[in-house]
């Protein structure tokens, strides 16, 4: 007798298999539900189905109906323009304080934008890091006991994101609405959008440049403030500027020059070599003060109407960093750079005047203006009004060499240079290095300073050296004078080197000392 035997194995795995029971149950349950199924309810269920979509439409539609008249009725609203930086601080406001508290499921996501100080990593093909923005565009929230809403239409949300150059913040239209027949809330809210912006910029300087079609003014970078320590050159010609600038932000000379009928206007002329701190001085400036910086590149403006549309869109307070001024058309006739194919501005001299103090020019603004070439610049651009203050920024001297290396290598926020007790001197760091005290530091400072010839390496030269040795003083002392020696035969027969004033390449500084005198122009 043939023994089910393939039968018994089978039965058994359908006995011990989960996923096969649970089929059968389905199948029972679809039998027995199928079974007692009336044939008119299935009709009326997918005529239900059917009917949901218009039903859908409807309910919008009068929703929409409904909330339009409650905003025209109960609703105050108030709209911001994309891009305007305002928009830019309530977006980030809104994000941070009532996106972010929810539990966000939907966001924006960017190729991160290199800065433009990074214009090489923009052109490498390396794959860049994404950016993951919370994303809306319709929220309601509760703030200071009013009920907001507030909306981004998403075509102006497509725009801007098509856009490279946004960082995909306040690109987009924005409208705040406030139940209720006042603004006033809308306004308390926008005041404290701008506060909570003010709070998180203190420890950064905001620079804007014009966006790549030259139409609005955006914002570039933020960098942390640069202490005006980090930029070295005179010590007295450096506290004569700040006091300078320090007395005419004070309110009170406001009013005297307004009771005075003078225009309220400051300007600077920071020149120099390249590579000796013209900009960082700027920078470092904005940064003690508390001012955004508009960095205006006059080699790069179209023309004088550009320029003076830039001006009008300027903020009053604030400062303006004219770089390379000297790349004004004076006459109208090519200069020298432009034979040898440098770019030069199609901006006149008369439209930069006119921008600085002509009739409509907005007061309250401090405008610095940069060169490397000031024995170019014309007298009516250099005239007291329009520069009240000459500043030098020269090739390093020994001193500043010396407070240069010491805060190179003074210990940093971890202190690992620099032992915390004498007890720790002549100790090993972790990287087999010795570690200095204070005396020592400053020995080896005023040791490295002596190898320093005056006058002769710009600031910028002696960082790179330092950006060779940052890890360790002692090399740094000790190979200066190898440096300064393959520099110095290397200025001898460097042809290249620019020349000013007097027509020696070693006379960087001496020749625009001879054009110049340090400090004031008054
Ligand atoms: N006086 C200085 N003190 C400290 N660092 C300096 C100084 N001058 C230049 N540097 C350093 O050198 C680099 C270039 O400086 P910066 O761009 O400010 O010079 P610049 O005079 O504006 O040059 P350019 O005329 O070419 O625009 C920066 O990294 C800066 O830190």
């Amino acid at each position: 007798m043939a023994r089910p035997f393939h039968l018994g194995v089978a039965a058994s795995h359908r006995l011990f298999d989960p996923s096969l029971q649970g089929l059968d149950i389905l199948r029972d349950v679809i039998g027995r539900w199928a079974s007692g199924l009336d044939i008119t309810r299935l009709g009326s269920l997918a005529a239900c189905v059917g009917a949901a979509p218009a039903a859908w439409r409807f309910l919008r539609a009068a929703w929409r109906e409904v909330y339009g008249w409650v905003r025209q009725f109960f609703i105050s609203s108030v709209t911001i323009p994309a891009r305007d930086p305002l928009n830019r601080h309530v977006t980030n406001w809104i994000v941070a304080n009532v996106v972010q508290h929810r539990s966000i499921r939907s966001f924006t996501a960017r190729t991160q934008q290199a800065g433009a100080a990074d214009r090489a990593a923009l052109l490498k093909k390396t794959r860049r890091d994404v950016q993951y923005l919370p994303h809306f565009e319709t929220v309601w929230f509760w703030h200071d006991g009013c009920l907001f809403v507030a909306r981004r239409p998403s075509e102006g949300f497509n725009a801007s994101a098509a856009d490279p150059a946004s960082d995909g913040i306040g690109g987009e239209e924005l409208i705040i609405g406030c139940l209720g027949r006042s603004t006033e809330p809308i306004r308390r809210l926008i005041q404290n959008c701008q506060d909570y912006a003010d709070k998180h910029s203190q420890y950064f300087v905001i620079i804007y440049s014009r966006d790549r079609y030259g139409m609005t003014w955006q914002p570039k970078s933020r960098k942390p403030i640069r202490r005006l320590e980090t930029v070295h050159f005179d010590d007295r010609l450096k506290h004569e500027l700040l006091a300078d600038i320090r007395k005419y932000l004070d309110p009170k000379t406001k009013r005297l020059y307004q009771s005075r009928s003078m225009p309220y206007r400051r300007g600077y002329l920071f020149y120099g070599p390249p590579g000796t701190g013209k900009s960082s001085l700027s920078t470092a400036l904005a940064g003690e003060f508390g001012l955004d910086l508009y960095e205006v590149r006059i080699p790069s403006v179209a023309n004088d109407q550009d320029l003076e549309q830039m001006f009008q869109e300027i903020p009053p307070r604030c400062l303006v960093l004219l770089e390379d001024i000297d790349a004004i058309w004076v006459n109208r006739e090519p200069l020298d750079d432009e034979k040898n194919g440098k770019a030069r501005s199609n901006c006149t001299l008369s439209g930069l005047l006119n921008v600085l103090d002509g009739v409509g020019s907005p007061e309250g603004r401090i405008v610095i203006m940069t060169t490397n070439k000031p024995d170019r610049l014309d007298n009516a651009l250099i005239r007291p009004g329009r520069i009240d203050m000459k500043v030098m920024l020269g090739n390093i001297s020994p001193k500043s060499a010396e407070q240069m290396f010491l805060r190179m290598f003074m210990p940093d926020a971890d202190g690992s240079l620099l032992p915390p007790s004498a007890e720790d001197k002549n100790t090993i760091s972790e990287d087999g290095k010795p570690l200095i005290d204070h005396g020592r530091l400053r020995k080896l400072a005023s040791e490295f300073a002596a190898q320093i010839p005056e006058n002769t390496f710009t600031p910028s030269q002696l960082q790179g050296f330092f950006q060779l040795h940052l890890d360790d003083p002692i090399e740094a002392a000790s190979h200066i004078s190898s440096w300064v020696e393959r520099e110095l035969s290397g200025i001898s027969s460097d042809d290249d080197i620019e020349i000013v004033g007097n027509g020696h390449a070693n006379g960087h500084a001496n020749g625009y000392a001879n054009g110049y005198v340090n400090g004031h122009a008054r």
